[in-house]
């Protein structure tokens, strides 16, 4: 259950029937302090200025009205009319009691939408590198969320896999093959063969030549041609499955709608925006001027669609396929997630086709854009060459640097599971130090801190859920199996369970804003109220039914930080 909703549901109706306008916000939040209550509404104050009258006397008239009757035990006026709203122990604790009964710890399942995910979208013969990382991982658990959440999602990967490099490329493969060598092991290094392919085009005229040709060969669906570029999407593929599959990232090759799928589209959208009257031709080009972008002279930007050699842009291929997305898919609402360097060029994409009418207002296009990953210096993140970091050896390396702290934590554990554990330590700091930053501001990527064992990171988070675990397998309990009930009397226990009955609105938010650091902030300050309460309040050591309902509460606890960090597509361990 979603408290925050259901409270701000209740004062909104409160503020009707005190005689505010229909559909006044409440404004109901988490308190910021514990001497505010466990929800404030702040609504009041804008209502009563439109009524013209005292905002305390008007709050004074809701909270007679107001119907929390058995939720909460106690409404106050606070400041120059807040309604602070102090819950219902025994109420919290039937609530705590029922999300633990449920396998979706009391989370509702939402109204179902066609969801369209964008997400890590790396380019052919190029390698994954760490901006790529971002975009995967983020996109990743915002799925997981709005899966959780009962939506059908679709994971769009915008493989970069069109364009007119792909004639230098089957040039050079065609070369590779000629020259008889083992063509996967020439291609392992795939970056490698993308620089050599580009040398010889800038170099070598004949070679330039059936570069140029390929293009036109491939774009016009030559059999040849098309063979080859397979070739080197189905390379690619292989080679970022491998990321993905470490990484635990729900992307296969079934989630691949690349660049290359909307080319027949790109020619009717063109005629179709000239007939429109929405592209006209400059010099040779097509182009579609935009009044809310300006140029440095002040004029309406011009944004080509289509060169003048026929060629079409990335533009247009954003336009055709959020058009598809939304025709073809049924999209009820499209995210993605880009670089924040992309931003222009999606509002440009985005204001052509509303304008051209593709979608209409009530579909969302949303850019979830991220910053960049930097080094500790505050530079982006390059290896010590100065080069791009490829991402399978940036996780390699986090497996070096997880499995030396496992090492020193857990010396006496046989090989094998030290080697699980490092693994799964590893590939949750990466992706956690991402997830749980702000994803708008740039990011600095550090060892040192993504592996503490303090702080908001995965190591912390996963060793919360391990000490919580390894209470009943030191009992011989099984979180499933308990008997008793949930009895809140101490302040430690209330707190827990306040933040326990929070989950629903983290996993909201997190849908609602695309922003997975909600829920890591979330679980960090679970995780908190969980040591608290353990210090303060005795789990195995106490006795009767105040054990029983402490055990309850741990479980809850465990179940809660497990299916969390599993939205984020963080694996818990039982030991480590
Ligand atoms: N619909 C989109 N434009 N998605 C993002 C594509 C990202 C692009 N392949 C890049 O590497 O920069």
């Amino acid at each position: 259950m979603n408290i925050q909703a259901l409270l701000n549901e209740k004062v909104s109706a409160a503020l009707v029937a005190a005689g505010a306008p229909e559909g006044s916000p409440a404004a109901v939040r988490q308190s910021a302090k514990p001497q505010f209550g466990d929800y404030q509404a702040n609504g009041v104050m804008g209502v009563a200025k439109k009524l013209g009258t005292n905002p305390r006397e008007f709050a004074q008239k809701v909270i007679e009205v107001l119907d929390i009757d058995g939720i909460a035990a106690k409404t106050e006026i606070a400041g120059p009319g807040f309604i602070n709203i102090f819950l219902s122990t025994a109420w919290l604790a039937e609530q705590a009691e029922s999300a633990l009964a449920d396998s979706r710890l009391g989370v509702e399942s939402a109204e179902k939408q066609n969801i369209i995910v964008d997400y890590s979208a790396p380019n052919v013969a190029k390698e994954m590198h760490v901006g790529h990382l971002r975009s995967t991982i983020i996109g990743d658990a915002v799925v997981r969320t709005l899966e959780f959440l009962g939506h059908n999602v679709i994971r769009a990967n915008h493989l970069g896999d069109w364009g007119t490099q792909f004639g230098m490329l089957i040039a050079n493969l065609e070369r590779h093959e000629a020259e008889g060598g083992d063509i996967s092991m020439d291609l392992s290094d795939i970056e490698g063969f993308y620089r050599e392919s580009k040398k010889l085009y800038d170099e070598d005229e004949e070679f330039a030549q059936t570069a140029r040709n390929y293009v036109v060969r491939l774009q016009s669906g030559d059999e040849y041609c098309k063979e080859k570029w397979q070739q080197l999407v189905k390379i690619t593929l292989e080679q970022n499955q491998r990321n993905y599959d470490r990484l635990n990232v729900s992307l296969t090759d079934k989630d691949v709608m690349g660049e290359s799928m909307y080319n027949d589209m790109l020619a009717g959208v063109v005629e179709d925006l000239k007939a429109k009257g929405i592209a006209v031709e400059d010099d040779g080009a097509q182009v579609v001027f935009l009044d809310e972008f300006k140029n440095k002279d002040g004029e309406a930007m011009g944004v080509i669609i289509q060169k003048r050699d026929g060629g079409y842009l990335y533009t247009t291929t954003d336009i055709a396929c959020a058009k598809y997305r939304y025709e073809q898919l049924n999209a009820d609402r499209v995210l993605y997630f880009i670089d924040s360097r992309q931003h222009q060029h999606l509002m440009q994409a985005w204001s052509i086709v509303r304008k051209a009418g593709y979608i209409p207002e009530s579909v969302s296009l949303e850019h979830h854009a991220f910053g960049m990953m930097l080094g500790k210096d505050g530079r982006p993140f390059k290896t010590r060459a100065g080069g791009t970091v490829r991402l399978a050896d940036l996780l390699d390396e986090a497996e070096i640097r997880a499995s030396k702290l496992i090492e020193e934590k857990n010396p006496e554990m046989s090989a094998e599971e030290k080697a699980q554990i490092a693994e799964t330590v590893a590939m949750a700091a990466v992706k956690y130090a991402d997830l749980s930053k702000h994803r708008t501001t740039d990011y600095i990527f550090d060892w040192d801190n993504m592996l503490a064992f303090e702080g908001n990171t995965a190591p912390y988070m996963q060793y919360a859920y391990t000490r919580v675990a390894s209470i009943f397998a030191k009992a011989g309990l099984d979180t499933d199996n308990l008997d008793g009930a949930i009895i809140v009397t101490e302040e430690k226990e209330k707190a827990l369970v306040s933040k326990l009955l929070q989950f629903e609105e983290a996993v909201q938010s997190v849908a609602r804003e695309g922003q997975p650091h909600i829920m890591c902030s979330y679980l960090f300050e679970l995780a908190g109220n969980f040591s608290s309460f353990y210090e303060a309040c005795p789990i195995l050591s106490s006795e009767g039914e105040t054990r029983q309902s402490r055990l309850k509460l741990a479980a809850l606890t465990a179940k809660t930080i497990k299916q969390g960090l599993s939205l984020l597509g963080i694996n818990t361990l039982e030991r480590m």
